[in-house]
Protein backbone atom coordinates (compact mmCIF):
# COMPACT_ATOMS: atom_id res chain seq x y z
CA UNK A 1 0.00 0.00 0.00
CA UNK A 2 1.04 3.24 -0.49
CA UNK A 3 1.61 6.57 1.64
CA UNK A 4 0.99 9.95 0.95
CA UNK A 5 1.90 12.94 2.00
CA UNK A 6 0.95 16.86 0.91
CA UNK A 7 3.16 16.82 -2.00
CA UNK A 8 0.30 15.49 -3.98
CA UNK A 9 -3.50 15.69 -4.49
CA UNK A 10 -6.02 13.33 -3.28
CA UNK A 11 -9.12 13.84 -4.81
CA UNK A 12 -11.92 12.44 -2.80
CA UNK A 13 -15.03 11.71 -4.43
CA UNK A 14 -18.63 12.06 -2.60
CA UNK A 15 -21.23 9.63 -4.78
CA UNK A 16 -24.24 9.31 -2.23
CA UNK A 17 -25.13 12.36 0.30
CA UNK A 18 -22.87 11.90 3.51
CA UNK A 19 -23.21 13.52 6.69
CA UNK A 20 -21.04 16.45 6.94
CA UNK A 21 -20.55 16.31 10.70
CA UNK A 22 -18.88 12.67 9.58
CA UNK A 23 -16.68 13.80 6.90
CA UNK A 24 -15.12 16.52 9.37
CA UNK A 25 -12.25 14.68 10.09
CA UNK A 26 -11.36 14.88 6.18
CA UNK A 27 -12.10 18.37 5.89
CA UNK A 28 -10.11 19.41 8.70
CA UNK A 29 -7.30 17.20 7.72
CA UNK A 30 -4.00 19.11 7.50
CA UNK A 31 -1.53 16.88 6.40
CA UNK A 32 -2.45 15.16 3.16
CA UNK A 33 -3.64 17.37 0.30
CA UNK A 34 -7.36 16.10 0.20
CA UNK A 35 -9.11 17.79 -2.93
CA UNK A 36 -13.00 16.89 -1.66
CA UNK A 37 -16.11 16.51 -4.36
CA UNK A 38 -19.70 16.36 -3.59
CA UNK A 39 -21.39 15.02 -6.33
CA UNK A 40 -24.46 13.65 -5.73
CA UNK A 41 -26.92 11.68 -7.64
CA UNK A 42 -25.07 10.79 -10.58
CA UNK A 43 -26.42 8.00 -12.93
CA UNK A 44 -23.75 5.40 -13.80
CA UNK A 45 -22.54 7.21 -17.21
CA UNK A 46 -22.08 10.33 -15.45
CA UNK A 47 -20.11 8.90 -12.71
CA UNK A 48 -18.01 6.56 -15.26
CA UNK A 49 -17.54 10.31 -17.02
CA UNK A 50 -16.27 11.88 -13.95
CA UNK A 51 -14.02 9.27 -12.30
CA UNK A 52 -10.60 8.64 -14.64
CA UNK A 53 -8.30 10.82 -11.76
CA UNK A 54 -10.48 9.86 -8.61
CA UNK A 55 -8.07 8.52 -5.74
CA UNK A 56 -11.15 7.95 -3.41
CA UNK A 57 -14.53 6.89 -3.75
CA UNK A 58 -16.92 7.31 -0.99
CA UNK A 59 -20.59 6.15 -1.23
CA UNK A 60 -23.33 4.88 0.40
CA UNK A 61 -25.83 2.32 -1.03
CA UNK A 62 -27.64 4.30 -3.44
CA UNK A 63 -24.33 4.25 -6.12
CA UNK A 64 -23.68 0.82 -7.59
CA UNK A 65 -19.90 0.95 -8.15
CA UNK A 66 -19.65 -1.40 -11.41
CA UNK A 67 -16.90 -2.94 -13.05
CA UNK A 68 -17.06 -0.23 -15.87
CA UNK A 69 -17.08 2.44 -13.28
CA UNK A 70 -13.80 0.59 -11.28
CA UNK A 71 -12.26 0.01 -14.84
CA UNK A 72 -12.86 3.88 -15.50
CA UNK A 73 -11.57 5.20 -12.52
CA UNK A 74 -7.58 4.84 -13.38
CA UNK A 75 -6.04 6.28 -9.95
CA UNK A 76 -8.58 5.29 -7.95
CA UNK A 77 -7.13 3.40 -4.51
CA UNK A 78 -9.70 2.70 -2.49
CA UNK A 79 -14.00 3.15 -1.89
CA UNK A 80 -14.92 3.82 1.35
CA UNK A 81 -18.73 2.31 1.73
CA UNK A 82 -20.48 4.65 4.57
CA UNK A 83 -22.11 1.52 5.52
CA UNK A 84 -22.10 -1.77 5.79
CA UNK A 85 -23.52 -3.79 3.16
CA UNK A 86 -21.34 -3.97 0.12
CA UNK A 87 -23.31 -5.22 -2.85
CA UNK A 88 -23.18 -2.11 -4.29
CA UNK A 89 -19.96 -2.73 -5.22
CA UNK A 90 -18.13 -5.01 -7.48
CA UNK A 91 -15.74 -6.45 -5.23
CA UNK A 92 -14.20 -8.87 -7.82
CA UNK A 93 -13.15 -5.98 -9.61
CA UNK A 94 -11.94 -3.78 -6.94
CA UNK A 95 -9.48 -6.53 -5.76
CA UNK A 96 -8.51 -7.36 -9.13
CA UNK A 97 -7.59 -3.75 -9.59
CA UNK A 98 -5.91 -3.74 -6.48
CA UNK A 99 -8.45 -1.23 -4.73
CA UNK A 100 -9.23 -1.80 -1.10
CA UNK A 101 -12.67 -1.02 -0.28
CA UNK A 102 -13.40 -0.21 3.44
CA UNK A 103 -16.63 -0.14 5.31
CA UNK A 104 -18.22 1.11 8.37
CA UNK A 105 -19.42 -1.91 9.95
CA UNK A 106 -20.46 -0.74 13.19
CA UNK A 107 -21.57 2.68 12.83
CA UNK A 108 -25.03 1.83 11.70
CA UNK A 109 -25.72 -1.36 13.87
CA UNK A 110 -28.13 0.23 16.46
CA UNK A 111 -30.14 2.56 14.24
CA UNK A 112 -30.64 -0.92 12.55
CA UNK A 113 -31.94 -2.70 14.67
CA UNK A 114 -33.87 0.23 16.19
CA UNK A 115 -35.53 0.41 12.75
CA UNK A 116 -36.21 -3.26 12.89
CA UNK A 117 -38.05 -3.35 16.30
CA UNK A 118 -39.75 -0.29 15.05
CA UNK A 119 -41.28 -2.10 12.07
CA UNK A 120 -41.32 -5.28 13.98
CA UNK A 121 -44.05 -3.47 15.85
CA UNK A 122 -45.44 -0.99 13.26
CA UNK A 123 -46.18 -4.50 11.85
CA UNK A 124 -47.88 -6.15 15.09
CA UNK A 125 -50.11 -3.51 15.58
CA UNK A 126 -51.02 -1.75 12.28
CA UNK A 127 -49.53 1.59 12.72
CA UNK A 128 -49.07 2.72 9.54
CA UNK A 129 -52.13 1.60 7.80
CA UNK A 130 -54.32 2.79 10.80
CA UNK A 131 -52.59 6.28 10.75
CA UNK A 132 -53.25 6.26 7.20
CA UNK A 133 -57.21 5.54 7.76
CA UNK A 134 -56.66 8.45 10.39
CA UNK A 135 -55.11 10.64 8.12
CA UNK A 136 -58.21 10.33 5.75
CA UNK A 137 -60.48 11.19 8.06
CA UNK A 138 -61.80 7.77 9.30
CA UNK A 139 -62.18 6.50 13.35
CA UNK A 140 -61.85 3.31 12.44
CA UNK A 141 -60.90 1.20 15.38
CA UNK A 142 -62.08 -2.70 13.92
CA UNK A 143 -59.74 -3.23 11.02
CA UNK A 144 -56.87 -2.86 13.25
CA UNK A 145 -57.00 -4.98 16.03
CA UNK A 146 -53.24 -6.35 16.22
CA UNK A 147 -51.32 -9.10 18.21
CA UNK A 148 -48.85 -8.73 21.31
CA UNK A 149 -44.82 -9.48 21.17
CA UNK A 150 -44.70 -10.61 24.62
CA UNK A 151 -44.59 -14.50 24.56
CA UNK A 152 -44.60 -14.82 21.14
CA UNK A 153 -41.44 -16.46 18.94
CA UNK A 154 -39.24 -14.04 16.90
CA UNK A 155 -36.66 -15.86 14.51
CA UNK A 156 -33.57 -14.16 14.42
CA UNK A 157 -31.75 -15.08 10.94
CA UNK A 158 -28.35 -13.97 10.79
CA UNK A 159 -26.84 -13.59 13.80
CA UNK A 160 -24.08 -10.66 13.40
CA UNK A 161 -24.30 -6.88 15.00
CA UNK A 162 -27.59 -6.47 13.77
CA UNK A 163 -29.03 -9.62 14.60
CA UNK A 164 -27.80 -9.97 18.30
CA UNK A 165 -29.06 -5.95 19.05
CA UNK A 166 -32.60 -7.29 17.67
CA UNK A 167 -31.87 -10.30 19.91
CA UNK A 168 -31.70 -7.91 22.65
CA UNK A 169 -34.55 -5.89 22.25
CA UNK A 170 -37.31 -8.29 21.98
CA UNK A 171 -35.93 -10.43 24.78
CA UNK A 172 -37.06 -6.68 26.65
CA UNK A 173 -40.54 -7.47 25.05
CA UNK A 174 -40.27 -10.57 26.54
CA UNK A 175 -40.49 -12.52 23.11
CA UNK A 176 -38.37 -16.10 22.93
CA UNK A 177 -35.72 -15.96 20.45
CA UNK A 178 -34.67 -18.21 18.44
CA UNK A 179 -31.45 -17.52 16.19
CA UNK A 180 -29.76 -19.37 13.44
CA UNK A 181 -26.11 -17.68 12.03
CA UNK A 182 -23.34 -20.68 10.49
CA UNK A 183 -21.55 -19.12 13.60
CA UNK A 184 -23.33 -19.29 16.48
CA UNK A 185 -21.83 -21.28 19.05
CA UNK A 186 -24.20 -23.08 22.05
CA UNK A 187 -22.19 -21.03 24.35
CA UNK A 188 -22.83 -17.65 22.68
CA UNK A 189 -26.29 -18.56 22.57
CA UNK A 190 -26.75 -19.67 26.02
CA UNK A 191 -24.77 -16.34 27.11
CA UNK A 192 -27.42 -14.14 24.69
CA UNK A 193 -30.04 -15.93 25.92
CA UNK A 194 -31.62 -17.40 22.71
CA UNK A 195 -32.33 -20.95 21.32
CA UNK A 196 -30.02 -21.95 18.64
CA UNK A 197 -32.03 -23.19 15.91
CA UNK A 198 -31.87 -24.04 12.01
CA UNK A 199 -33.41 -21.91 9.65
CA UNK A 200 -36.16 -24.79 9.24
CA UNK A 201 -36.82 -25.04 12.99
CA UNK A 202 -37.39 -21.45 13.00
CA UNK A 203 -39.32 -21.54 10.38
CA UNK A 204 -41.79 -23.89 12.07
CA UNK A 205 -41.17 -22.34 15.46
CA UNK A 206 -41.46 -18.69 15.33
CA UNK A 207 -44.65 -16.26 15.18
CA UNK A 208 -42.14 -13.61 13.89
CA UNK A 209 -39.09 -13.64 11.44
CA UNK A 210 -36.49 -11.15 11.03
CA UNK A 211 -33.36 -11.64 8.50
CA UNK A 212 -30.27 -10.02 9.23
CA UNK A 213 -27.70 -12.00 6.88
CA UNK A 214 -25.41 -10.33 3.94
CA UNK A 215 -27.41 -11.01 0.69
CA UNK A 216 -24.75 -13.37 -0.95
CA UNK A 217 -25.27 -16.31 -2.91
CA UNK A 218 -25.96 -18.38 -0.26
CA UNK A 219 -28.65 -16.27 1.29
CA UNK A 220 -30.52 -14.94 -2.01
CA UNK A 221 -34.41 -16.46 -1.91
CA UNK A 222 -33.06 -18.03 2.06
CA UNK A 223 -36.71 -17.47 2.77
CA UNK A 224 -38.53 -18.64 -0.27
CA UNK A 225 -41.51 -20.80 -0.81
CA UNK A 226 -40.50 -24.07 0.47
CA UNK A 227 -39.85 -22.35 4.07
CA UNK A 228 -42.99 -20.01 3.87
CA UNK A 229 -44.28 -23.43 3.53
CA UNK A 230 -43.26 -24.69 6.90
CA UNK A 231 -44.28 -21.67 8.55
CA UNK A 232 -46.94 -20.91 10.95
CA UNK A 233 -50.30 -19.08 9.56
CA UNK A 234 -50.16 -16.21 10.24
CA UNK A 235 -46.78 -15.54 11.09
CA UNK A 236 -45.18 -11.96 10.43
CA UNK A 237 -41.84 -11.36 8.43
CA UNK A 238 -38.97 -8.82 8.68
CA UNK A 239 -36.95 -7.46 6.30
CA UNK A 240 -34.23 -4.52 7.42
CA UNK A 241 -31.06 -6.01 5.89
CA UNK A 242 -31.21 -6.61 1.87
CA UNK A 243 -33.78 -7.62 -0.16
CA UNK A 244 -33.39 -10.57 -2.21
CA UNK A 245 -32.80 -12.85 0.91
CA UNK A 246 -36.37 -13.51 1.48
CA UNK A 247 -38.11 -14.28 -1.87
CA UNK A 248 -40.37 -11.56 -3.58
CA UNK A 249 -42.86 -13.36 -5.29
CA UNK A 250 -43.12 -16.23 -2.73
CA UNK A 251 -43.39 -13.59 -0.29
CA UNK A 252 -46.17 -12.12 -1.84
CA UNK A 253 -48.01 -15.56 -2.84
CA UNK A 254 -47.95 -16.51 0.81
CA UNK A 255 -49.57 -13.27 2.10
CA UNK A 256 -52.24 -13.73 -0.83
CA UNK A 257 -52.56 -16.90 0.44
CA UNK A 258 -53.12 -16.54 3.78
CA UNK A 259 -49.87 -17.79 5.07
CA UNK A 260 -48.40 -14.87 6.00
CA UNK A 261 -50.21 -12.08 7.94
CA UNK A 262 -48.25 -9.54 7.17
CA UNK A 263 -44.66 -8.10 6.20
CA UNK A 264 -42.65 -4.96 7.02
CA UNK A 265 -39.88 -4.12 4.70
CA UNK A 266 -37.10 -2.13 4.66
CA UNK A 267 -35.49 -3.06 1.37
CA UNK A 268 -35.84 -4.59 -2.49
CA UNK A 269 -34.13 -6.16 -4.52
CA UNK A 270 -34.12 -3.27 -6.96
CA UNK A 271 -34.47 0.06 -5.09
CA UNK A 272 -35.53 2.73 -5.34
CA UNK A 273 -39.26 0.38 -5.12
CA UNK A 274 -41.86 3.09 -5.84
CA UNK A 275 -44.00 0.56 -7.82
CA UNK A 276 -43.91 -2.66 -6.56
CA UNK A 277 -46.28 -5.19 -6.15
CA UNK A 278 -46.01 -5.96 -2.43
CA UNK A 279 -46.58 -2.30 -1.89
CA UNK A 280 -49.98 -2.53 -3.56
CA UNK A 281 -51.25 -5.26 -0.20
CA UNK A 282 -52.66 -3.88 2.62
CA UNK A 283 -50.79 -6.49 4.95
CA UNK A 284 -47.31 -4.99 3.58
CA UNK A 285 -45.42 -1.83 5.36
CA UNK A 286 -42.27 -0.80 4.26
CA UNK A 287 -39.72 1.83 4.55
CA UNK A 288 -37.78 3.59 1.60
CA UNK A 289 -33.62 1.59 2.72
CA UNK A 290 -34.02 3.74 6.59
CA UNK A 291 -32.59 1.48 8.05
CA UNK A 292 -29.17 3.35 8.79
CA UNK A 293 -30.80 6.90 8.40
CA UNK A 294 -30.48 8.70 11.48
CA UNK A 295 -28.21 11.31 12.49
CA UNK A 296 -26.29 9.70 14.99
CA UNK A 297 -25.92 6.49 12.44
CA UNK A 298 -25.08 8.29 9.39
CA UNK A 299 -22.48 10.35 11.05
CA UNK A 300 -20.93 7.80 12.89
CA UNK A 301 -20.32 5.68 9.52
CA UNK A 302 -19.21 8.74 7.96
CA UNK A 303 -16.44 9.26 10.52
CA UNK A 304 -15.44 5.57 9.75
CA UNK A 305 -14.51 5.92 6.88
CA UNK A 306 -13.33 9.00 6.87
CA UNK A 307 -10.66 8.17 9.57
CA UNK A 308 -9.74 4.95 7.32
CA UNK A 309 -9.24 7.46 3.99
CA UNK A 310 -6.98 9.47 6.12
CA UNK A 311 -5.14 6.18 7.55
CA UNK A 312 -4.56 4.54 4.71
CA UNK A 313 -2.56 7.57 3.41
CA UNK A 314 -0.87 8.18 6.33
CA UNK A 315 0.18 4.91 7.88
CA UNK A 316 -1.07 2.31 4.34
CA UNK A 317 -3.43 0.18 6.57
CA UNK A 318 -7.22 0.52 7.18
CA UNK A 319 -9.06 -0.20 9.92
CA UNK A 320 -12.10 -1.78 8.19
CA UNK A 321 -11.12 -3.72 5.07
CA UNK A 322 -13.56 -6.07 2.83
CA UNK A 323 -11.16 -7.35 0.53
CA UNK A 324 -8.21 -8.06 2.70
CA UNK A 325 -8.34 -10.31 5.69
CA UNK A 326 -9.81 -7.57 8.39
CA UNK A 327 -7.17 -8.41 11.01
CA UNK A 328 -7.50 -6.74 14.81
CA UNK A 329 -4.95 -3.46 15.07
CA UNK A 330 -3.32 -5.85 17.89
CA UNK A 331 -2.23 -8.33 16.13
CA UNK A 332 -1.51 -6.38 12.75
CA UNK A 333 1.14 -4.89 14.92
CA UNK A 334 2.64 -7.99 16.04
CA UNK A 335 3.63 -9.20 11.81
CA UNK A 336 3.98 -5.53 10.24
CA UNK A 337 7.85 -5.63 11.23
CA UNK A 338 7.80 -9.03 8.99
CA UNK A 339 5.70 -7.23 5.65
CA UNK A 340 9.35 -5.74 3.89
CA UNK A 341 11.24 -9.16 4.59
CA UNK A 342 8.72 -11.47 3.23
CA UNK A 343 8.39 -8.87 0.33
CA UNK A 344 11.95 -9.04 -0.24
CA UNK A 345 11.78 -12.73 0.05
CA UNK A 346 9.48 -13.36 -2.76
CA UNK A 347 10.99 -10.36 -4.99
CA UNK A 348 14.34 -12.69 -4.07
CA UNK A 349 12.65 -15.63 -5.73
CA UNK A 350 11.15 -13.56 -8.74
CA UNK A 351 14.74 -12.75 -9.57
CA UNK A 352 16.55 -16.44 -9.28
CA UNK A 353 13.77 -17.94 -11.96
CA UNK A 354 12.69 -17.26 -15.77
CA UNK A 355 9.58 -19.56 -15.17
CA UNK A 356 6.55 -19.39 -14.17
CA UNK A 357 5.84 -19.96 -10.33
CA UNK A 358 3.49 -23.32 -10.56
CA UNK A 359 3.52 -23.41 -6.62
CA UNK A 360 4.55 -21.62 -3.87
CA UNK A 361 5.15 -23.33 -0.11
CA UNK A 362 5.77 -20.22 2.65
CA UNK A 363 6.60 -21.75 6.40
CA UNK A 364 6.38 -19.81 9.17
CA UNK A 365 8.76 -20.81 12.17
CA UNK A 366 8.65 -19.78 15.68
CA UNK A 367 7.21 -16.54 16.89
CA UNK A 368 5.92 -15.79 13.74
CA UNK A 369 3.95 -18.47 13.68
CA UNK A 370 1.69 -17.33 16.49
CA UNK A 371 0.83 -14.64 14.68
CA UNK A 372 -2.25 -14.62 11.33
CA UNK A 373 0.25 -14.56 8.75
CA UNK A 374 -2.26 -13.94 5.89
CA UNK A 375 -0.31 -10.76 5.39
CA UNK A 376 2.78 -11.79 5.23
CA UNK A 377 2.01 -14.39 2.73
CA UNK A 378 0.19 -11.61 0.94
CA UNK A 379 3.62 -9.65 0.59
CA UNK A 380 5.50 -12.45 -0.38
CA UNK A 381 3.48 -12.76 -3.43
CA UNK A 382 3.71 -9.46 -3.94
CA UNK A 383 7.27 -9.24 -4.13
CA UNK A 384 7.37 -11.98 -6.21
CA UNK A 385 4.76 -10.65 -8.95
CA UNK A 386 6.07 -7.67 -9.31
CA UNK A 387 8.71 -8.78 -11.20
CA UNK A 388 5.89 -8.89 -13.87
CA UNK A 389 3.29 -6.83 -12.68
CA UNK A 390 5.38 -3.83 -11.10
CA UNK A 391 3.23 -1.19 -9.22
CA UNK A 392 -0.34 -3.08 -10.59
CA UNK A 393 0.04 -5.45 -7.62
CA UNK A 394 -0.23 -4.65 -4.05
CA UNK A 395 -1.41 -6.15 -0.76
CA UNK A 396 -5.28 -6.06 -2.27
CA UNK A 397 -4.36 -7.75 -5.26
CA UNK A 398 -1.50 -10.48 -4.51
CA UNK A 399 -3.19 -13.30 -3.77
CA UNK A 400 -5.73 -12.87 -6.46
CA UNK A 401 -3.43 -12.65 -9.12
CA UNK A 402 -0.99 -15.47 -7.71
CA UNK A 403 -4.25 -17.87 -7.91
CA UNK A 404 -5.68 -16.31 -11.37
CA UNK A 405 -2.30 -17.47 -12.90
CA UNK A 406 -3.01 -20.87 -11.68
CA UNK A 407 -0.62 -20.59 -8.57
CA UNK A 408 -0.96 -22.61 -5.86
CA UNK A 409 -0.12 -21.47 -2.17
CA UNK A 410 0.40 -23.17 0.73
CA UNK A 411 1.00 -21.71 4.04
CA UNK A 412 2.42 -24.00 6.85
CA UNK A 413 3.74 -23.17 10.61
CA UNK A 414 6.00 -24.29 12.86
CA UNK A 415 7.29 -23.43 16.31
CA UNK A 416 11.17 -24.58 15.85
CA UNK A 417 12.77 -22.17 13.84
CA UNK A 418 16.05 -23.61 13.90
CA UNK A 419 17.89 -21.26 16.72
CA UNK A 420 16.45 -18.35 15.33
CA UNK A 421 13.55 -16.59 17.02
CA UNK A 422 11.37 -16.60 13.89
CA UNK A 423 11.94 -17.89 10.50
CA UNK A 424 10.43 -17.32 7.35
CA UNK A 425 11.30 -19.92 4.69
CA UNK A 426 9.70 -19.75 0.83
CA UNK A 427 9.79 -21.94 -1.34
CA UNK A 428 9.09 -22.09 -5.15
CA UNK A 429 7.99 -24.79 -7.55
CA UNK A 430 8.54 -24.12 -11.64
CA UNK A 431 7.83 -26.37 -14.02
CA UNK A 432 11.87 -27.48 -14.24
CA UNK A 433 13.19 -26.04 -10.72
CA UNK A 434 12.60 -25.48 -7.25
CA UNK A 435 14.38 -22.72 -5.14
CA UNK A 436 14.08 -21.74 -1.47
CA UNK A 437 15.14 -18.71 0.34
CA UNK A 438 14.76 -17.88 3.98
CA UNK A 439 14.91 -14.76 6.52
CA UNK A 440 14.42 -13.45 9.70
CA UNK A 441 14.38 -10.10 11.91
CA UNK A 442 17.72 -9.93 13.78
CA UNK A 443 16.83 -8.18 17.15
CA UNK A 444 17.99 -4.97 17.00
CA UNK A 445 19.66 -5.12 13.54
CA UNK A 446 16.74 -5.98 10.71
CA UNK A 447 15.91 -8.22 8.28
CA UNK A 448 18.61 -10.58 6.84
CA UNK A 449 18.65 -13.82 4.51
CA UNK A 450 19.67 -16.32 6.21
CA UNK A 451 19.57 -19.43 4.07
CA UNK A 452 19.77 -19.30 0.17
CA UNK A 453 18.79 -22.63 -1.19
CA UNK A 454 20.63 -25.59 1.29
CA UNK A 455 23.31 -22.58 1.67
CA UNK A 456 23.60 -20.68 5.31
CA UNK A 457 24.14 -17.05 4.62
CA UNK A 458 23.99 -13.32 6.15
CA UNK A 459 23.23 -10.89 4.10
CA UNK A 460 20.78 -7.81 4.65
CA UNK A 461 17.99 -7.90 1.79
CA UNK A 462 18.93 -4.92 0.16
CA UNK A 463 20.53 -3.09 -2.62
CA UNK A 464 22.03 -4.74 -5.84
CA UNK A 465 23.26 -8.55 -4.78
CA UNK A 466 25.03 -10.41 -7.17
CA UNK A 467 23.99 -14.45 -6.50
CA UNK A 468 26.91 -16.81 -7.96
CA UNK A 469 27.02 -20.62 -8.25
CA UNK A 470 30.28 -22.02 -8.21
CA UNK A 471 32.36 -25.23 -7.91
CA UNK A 472 34.06 -24.78 -4.47
CA UNK A 473 38.01 -25.06 -6.08
CA UNK A 474 40.77 -22.22 -4.75
CA UNK A 475 40.72 -19.10 -6.93
CA UNK A 476 36.99 -18.59 -7.87
CA UNK A 477 36.37 -15.89 -4.99
CA UNK A 478 39.36 -14.37 -6.19
CA UNK A 479 38.72 -14.38 -9.64
CA UNK A 480 35.32 -12.89 -9.32
CA UNK A 481 36.32 -10.17 -7.18
CA UNK A 482 39.16 -9.04 -9.90
CA UNK A 483 36.64 -9.32 -12.81
CA UNK A 484 33.94 -7.24 -10.80
CA UNK A 485 36.74 -4.36 -10.24
CA UNK A 486 37.52 -4.42 -13.70
CA UNK A 487 34.23 -3.35 -14.37
CA UNK A 488 34.51 -0.95 -11.44
CA UNK A 489 31.92 -2.47 -9.73
CA UNK A 490 32.57 -2.37 -6.00
CA UNK A 491 31.88 -4.92 -3.84
CA UNK A 492 30.40 -3.81 -0.24
CA UNK A 493 29.76 -7.19 1.60
CA UNK A 494 30.37 -11.01 0.50
CA UNK A 495 29.32 -14.28 2.01
CA UNK A 496 29.91 -17.82 0.95
CA UNK A 497 28.66 -20.90 1.82
CA UNK A 498 29.27 -24.69 0.39
CA UNK A 499 27.32 -27.84 1.14
CA UNK A 500 30.81 -29.96 1.32
CA UNK A 501 34.05 -29.23 0.54
CA UNK A 502 34.86 -29.32 -3.59
CA UNK A 503 31.06 -29.36 -4.51
CA UNK A 504 28.70 -26.59 -5.40
CA UNK A 505 29.10 -23.09 -3.21
CA UNK A 506 27.42 -20.12 -3.29
CA UNK A 507 28.72 -16.54 -2.88
CA UNK A 508 26.17 -13.38 -2.15
CA UNK A 509 27.76 -9.91 -2.97
CA UNK A 510 26.32 -7.13 -2.67
CA UNK A 511 27.49 -4.58 -4.40
CA UNK A 512 27.43 -0.10 -4.52
CA UNK A 513 26.33 -0.27 -9.02
CA UNK A 514 23.47 -2.28 -10.95
CA UNK A 515 25.37 -5.10 -12.56
CA UNK A 516 24.37 -5.22 -16.44
CA UNK A 517 23.91 -7.96 -18.49
CA UNK A 518 26.96 -7.62 -20.10
CA UNK A 519 28.48 -7.90 -16.91
CA UNK A 520 26.72 -11.05 -15.59
CA UNK A 521 28.01 -12.66 -18.86
CA UNK A 522 31.77 -11.46 -18.07
CA UNK A 523 31.67 -13.25 -14.60
CA UNK A 524 29.64 -16.13 -15.84
CA UNK A 525 32.81 -17.15 -18.27
CA UNK A 526 35.27 -17.42 -15.28
CA UNK A 527 36.57 -20.89 -14.78
CA UNK A 528 34.36 -23.01 -12.11
CA UNK A 529 31.61 -19.96 -12.05
CA UNK A 530 28.71 -22.16 -12.84
CA UNK A 531 25.54 -19.79 -12.60
CA UNK A 532 25.53 -15.77 -12.03
CA UNK A 533 22.34 -13.71 -11.39
CA UNK A 534 21.63 -10.23 -10.72
CA UNK A 535 19.12 -9.82 -7.67
CA UNK A 536 18.22 -6.23 -7.00
CA UNK A 537 15.84 -5.70 -3.29
N1 LIG B 1 -31.60 -1.43 6.17
C1 LIG B 1 -30.47 -0.78 6.39
O1 LIG B 1 -30.38 0.42 6.21
C2 LIG B 1 -29.29 -1.53 6.86
C3 LIG B 1 -29.08 -2.81 6.44
N2 LIG B 1 -27.98 -3.49 6.87
C4 LIG B 1 -27.81 -4.86 6.42
O2 LIG B 1 -28.05 -5.73 7.52
C5 LIG B 1 -27.36 -6.94 7.31
C6 LIG B 1 -26.65 -7.38 8.58
O3 LIG B 1 -25.69 -6.43 8.97
P1 LIG B 1 -24.71 -6.70 10.21
O4 LIG B 1 -25.44 -7.37 11.30
O5 LIG B 1 -24.02 -5.43 10.49
O6 LIG B 1 -23.71 -7.71 9.53
P2 LIG B 1 -22.81 -8.80 10.26
O7 LIG B 1 -21.78 -9.17 9.28
O8 LIG B 1 -22.43 -8.37 11.60
O9 LIG B 1 -23.81 -10.03 10.41
C7 LIG B 1 -24.26 -10.83 9.36
C8 LIG B 1 -24.38 -12.23 9.88
O10 LIG B 1 -24.96 -13.03 8.88
C9 LIG B 1 -24.41 -14.31 9.03
N3 LIG B 1 -24.61 -15.13 7.86
C10 LIG B 1 -23.84 -15.21 6.74
N4 LIG B 1 -24.35 -16.14 5.92
C11 LIG B 1 -25.45 -16.65 6.52
C12 LIG B 1 -26.40 -17.63 6.16
N5 LIG B 1 -26.30 -18.30 5.01
N6 LIG B 1 -27.40 -17.90 7.02
C13 LIG B 1 -27.49 -17.24 8.20
N7 LIG B 1 -26.62 -16.31 8.60
C14 LIG B 1 -25.61 -16.01 7.76
C15 LIG B 1 -22.95 -14.05 9.32
O11 LIG B 1 -22.34 -15.17 9.92
C16 LIG B 1 -23.04 -12.86 10.25
O12 LIG B 1 -23.02 -13.26 11.60
C17 LIG B 1 -26.45 -6.70 6.12
O13 LIG B 1 -27.09 -7.23 4.97
C18 LIG B 1 -26.41 -5.21 6.00
O14 LIG B 1 -26.14 -4.77 4.71
C19 LIG B 1 -27.08 -2.95 7.72
C20 LIG B 1 -27.25 -1.67 8.17
C21 LIG B 1 -28.36 -0.85 7.74
O1 LIG C 1 -26.46 3.98 3.48
C1 LIG C 1 -27.52 3.57 3.93
O2 LIG C 1 -28.37 4.29 4.46
C2 LIG C 1 -27.81 2.09 3.83
C3 LIG C 1 -27.24 1.36 4.98
C4 LIG C 1 -27.14 -0.07 4.68
O3 LIG C 1 -27.99 -0.65 4.08
C5 LIG C 1 -25.95 -0.78 5.13
O4 LIG C 1 -25.16 -0.20 5.86
O5 LIG C 1 -25.82 -1.94 4.75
Amino acid sequence: MTTATKTRTINVFIADPLSEDGIFPLRQEQDLDLNIIVDTGLAPEELIAKIANVDVLLVRSQTTVTREVIEAAKSLKLIGRAGVGVDNIDLAAATEHGIIVVNAPDGNTNSAAEHTIAMMTSLARHIPQAFNTLKNGKWDRKSFVGVELKNKTLGVVGFGRIGVEVAYRAKGQRMNVMAYDPFLTDERAKELGVTKATVEEICVAADFITVHTPLLPETRNLINKDKFAMMKDGVRIINCARGGIINEDDLYDAIVAGKVAGAALDVFVSEPATDHKLLTLPQVIATPHLGASTIEAQESVAVDVSNDIIKFYKTGTVTNPVNMPSIPKELLAQVEPFFELAEKLGSFLSQVTTEPVKEINLSYAGEVANYDVRPLTSNALKGLLSKNHGNHVNDVNARYLSERIGMKINEHKTTTAKGFTSLITIEIITANETHTVAGTLLNGLGARIVKVEDYVVDVIPQGHLLYIKNTDKPGAIGRVATKLAEKEINIATMQVGRAQVGGTAVMMLTVDNVVTEEDLVFVAQLENIDEVKAINL
